[in-house]
């Protein structure tokens, strides 16, 4: 490498650049001169960067601040990390803080880890039951612009995806805002009038050691549900009313149009006007099935778009990669509406074969309740896309 190309710019130092770096206030990012926390001006120094001699009286002041880093040393925290093996990972605080040299701590002691919340592992699938089981690990609550939403995840016996159950739930939202600030202590269940969606695995009791902690921290009712005819988990919703036939959908995931707002489809305002209708009726649930491109998966389904752009459609192309017009299957979302206590059900959908598919499965169809694409969302790909369905999958759907 030719040196004298790449020699070392030795700029003298700029006192006016040093000066503004030192007034500047504590609103200047350490991403410029310096780190947040700078109590401020300090004419000593800024005499000092100016070649100025210092007239302050008070030369011999209080010393300016310094940066004094909180994380331990490295030898320190590896003796740390060996003696807390049992541990999850903990790290002590790393954070810069601005302190003068007499809040300095003289011992050079390090503070406290946070606190690590360790939770009790869910209960092991039966492995001697053939059936699809799902568990519900936990329960967040989401603000969506539609309302709030109660957003589970799932796993299951069959595939180690992440499977979703959006729940719309007024009324046990009301209740749990009214639970949270009782804090009741006398062990009853507050929920005896109000059918809820609840799902019934992630309110079991997971493991006799488990805390409340344990519990509100992965989204259950804080107290387990008591089991009034102590004969099985079942007793959670054998023990409320029976849910009203409730909005049901049953979505498959779809990167392109939920995240990137794909108009090749309509699956992203399907989504959005699911959690809409059942925000303004108070309650339902949206089944989120991690089955992308009717089950062929992402990569295929990019490709099926290609071969779309080359004259097929979304049933040809699918068929041309070897795949079937439409893989998936639906046994996980009848085991997710059974955990959430749900077996009648008005199921949005245009898509005749996802009603046979839900009835083979034991769901008790109440209505099917169609999905009208919203007319701001039309395009020309889009209308392609829906003829195709209309025409060649029988979606009851009319343009
Ligand atoms: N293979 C393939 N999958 C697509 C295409 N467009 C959307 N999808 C997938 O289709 C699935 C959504 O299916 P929808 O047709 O919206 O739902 P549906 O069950 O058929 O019918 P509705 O319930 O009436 O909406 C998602 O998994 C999407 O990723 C496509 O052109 N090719």
């Amino acid at each position: 490498m030719n040196s004298d190309k790449w020699r070392r710019r030795e700029a003298p130092l700029d006192p006016l650049l040093l000066a503004a770096a030192v007034a500047s206030g504590p609103h200047v990012t350490r991403h410029h001169y310096h780190h947040v926390g700078h109590t401020g001006i300090d004419p000593e120094m800024i005499n000092l960067l100016l070649g100025e001699e210092v007239h302050d009286d008070e030369a011999i002041r209080a010393p300016p601040p310094r940066y004094v880093s909180r994380q331990a040393p490295r030898s320190q925290r590896l003796k740390d990390e060996l003696s807390s093996n049992d541990q999850t990972t903990t790290t002590t605080t790393s954070s810069i803080l601005v302190t003068s040299p007499t809040d300095e701590k003289s011992d050079n002691s390090v503070d406290p880890p946070p606190p690590v919340v360790k939770l009790v592992d869910p209960p092991a699938f039966d492995p001697v039951r053939q059936d699809i089981q799902v568990q519900c690990l936990s329960r967040a609550r989401i603000p969506t612009p539609h309302g709030p939403v109660f957003l589970h995840l799932y796993r299951n016996n069959r595939d180690d995806k992440e499977h979703l159950a959006i729940v719309v739930d007024a009324e046990e939202r009301q209740h749990r805002d009214a639970s949270d600030s009782e804090s009741s202590d006398d062990g009853e269940d507050h929920f005896d009038d109000l059918p809820h969606i609840i799902s019934r695995s992630l309110n079991n009791v997971w493991n006799s050691h488990e805390t409340k902690m344990d519990r509100l921290v992965r989204g259950a009712q804080s107290k387990p549900f008591k089991n009034k005819n102590k004969s099985s988990s079942l007793s959670l919703h054998n023990h409320q009313k029976i849910i009203p036939p409730s909005l049901v959908r049953i979505h498959s995931e779809c990167y392109t149009g939920e995240i990137i707002g794909s108009m090749r489809c309509d699956c992203g305002s399907q989504l959005s006007e699911a959690i809409r209708l059942m925000s303004l009726q108070g309650r339902g649930v949206v089944v989120y099935l991690r089955q992308e491109g009717r089950g062929i998966g992402l990569l295929s389904k990019l490709r099926a778009y290609n071969l779309q752009d080359m004259g097929h459609d979304t049933v040809t192309a699918n068929l041309a990669l070897g795949h079937g017009a439409d893989e998936r299957r639906y046994g996980i979302a009848t085991a997710i509406l059974d955990d959430l206590g749900i077996h009648q059900i008005r199921l949005l959908t245009n898509n005749p074969e996802k009603v046979i598919a839900m009835a083979t499965e034991g769901i008790n169809i109440v209505e099917r309740v169609p999905m009208i694409p919203p007319p701001q969302t039309r395009s020309e790909d889009l209308d392609k896309y829906l003829r195709t369905k209309i025409d060649k999958m029988g979606h009851m759907l009319s343009l």
